[in-house]
C-alpha cells in the first residue's frame, strides 16, 4: 500500500475556510496513494482554543469531513481526514477522527479518550470518547488512537484485543516533545505489533507553540519506513499490512500474554500457570 502522510500548519491568521482550500491543493498532491492521512484538528487549529466552539461541525456534514469525502473520491483513495472538532447532536464536542473511503462513505470514527490538559485547554473545552473501534479494509483491520492517547498502553492493546492491526495516530504534538513522539511512536508499533502511521502537525500555532512534525510510518517490527521533517508537504511511503501477520506469527508475543486475576500483584501466576 502507498501511503501518503500530509503534514499541515494551522497558522492563527488564516480562516478555516481558507486553510481548507490550501490544503485541499496539497492533498491533490498525493494522488497515488492509497491512504491519505492528515493530523488532529488542523482545520480548527488545536491550539485555538477560544475558537472550538465556533469552528466545532457536524460529522456527518460538516465543512472539513465534506473536504474530506470530495478528496477521496477525486483521487479514489481513503482518506484519513485526522481529526475535527465535533458538535454532536446533543451539542457536546469531541475531538474526532475519521477515515473515508474512496466513494466518500465515513468508514470509521473515534472520539478522543485522553482529551490533554497539560498547557492545554482541550480537556476543559472537550468531552472525552468512551469507545474504542475497529473497522475492516483494505488495509487491515483498522483503529485509530489521537495524539496524547499514544501514552495510555491500555488502550492500544484494547484495540488489539478488537483485532486491530493498523493504527492511524493524527496528531498535534508540540516540538518541546519530539523525543517522547518517536519514542511511542516506535514502541506502540513493536509492543503491539501493528502497522503504526501517525500523522503530525508543523508550524506554530496559537500562544506561539511550535508543533514538532516528524510524521511517521513504523511496521510491526519496529522498522521506520518513513519520517518526515518540519516543513508542511506530503511525504509518500510504501508499507506492507500483510508484514502484521507474519511478526506476529514468527515472534508471537502477543500470544504469550498472560493474564493475571483480579487482585494479584505482577508476577504472581495464576492457577493455571502454576
Ligand atoms: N494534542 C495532544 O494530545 C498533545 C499531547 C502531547 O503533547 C503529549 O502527550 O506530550
Amino acid at each position: 500500500m502507498r501511503i501518503a502522510l500530509v503534514q499541515v500548519a494551522s497558522p492563527p491568521e488564516e480562516p478555516p475556510a481558507a486553510r481548507r482550500e490550501r490544503v485541499g491543493r496539497m492533498v491533490a498532491g498525493a494522488r497515488g496513494a492509497d491512504l491519505v492521512v492528515l493530523p488532529e484538528l488542523w482545520a480548527a487549529g488545536y491550539f485555538a482554543f477560544d475558537s472550538y466552539a465556533e469552528r466545532a461541525e457536524s460529522l456527518a456534514e460538516g465543512p472539513t469531513v465534506t473536504a474530506a469525502r470530495a478528496w477521496a473520491r477525486e483521487l479514489g483513495a481513503h482518506v484519513h481526514l485526522g481529526s475535527l472538532v465535533e458538535r454532536d447532536p446533543r451539542g457536546d464536542l469531541f475531538n474526532t477522527a475519521a477515515l473515508i473511503a474512496p466513494d466518500g462513505a465515513l468508514v470509521h470514527a473515534y472520539r478522543k479518550i485522553h482529551v490533554f490538559g497539560h498547557a492545554s485547554r482541550e480537556a476543559e473545552l472537550l468531552t472525552p470518547g468512551r469507545e474504542l473501534t475497529v473497522a475492516d479494509t483494505r488495509f487491515g483491520r483498522l483503529g485509530a488512537t489521537t495524539c496524547y492517547d499514544l501514552r495510555f498502553p491500555e488502550l492500544w492493546r484494547g484495540l488489539v484485543d478488537l483485532g486491530a492491526t493498523t493504527v492511524v495516530v493524527p496528531a498535534a504534538w508540540p516540538a518541546a516533545r519530539r523525543a517522547h513522539w518517536r519514542l511511542f511512536t516506535s514502541c506502540r508499533a513493536v509492543e503491539e505489533q501493528v502497522l503504526l502511521i501517525a500523522c503530525n502537525a508543523v508550524g506554530t500555532q496559537d500562544g506561539g507553540v511550535e508543533l514538532g512534525g516528524h510524521s511517521r510510518v513504523v511496521d510491526a517490527w519496529g522498522t521506520v519506513l518513513a519520517e518526515a521533517g518540519t516543513e508542511e508537504g506530503v511525504t509518500f511511503c510504501e508499507a506492507d499490512p500483510g508484514a502484521v501477520a507474519r511478526v506476529r506469527a514468527e515472534f508471537p508475543v502477543l500470544a504469550d500474554r498472560r493474564r493475571l486475576p483480579a487482585g494479584s500483584t505482577a508476577g504472581t501466576p495464576t492457577e493455571e500457570e502454576r
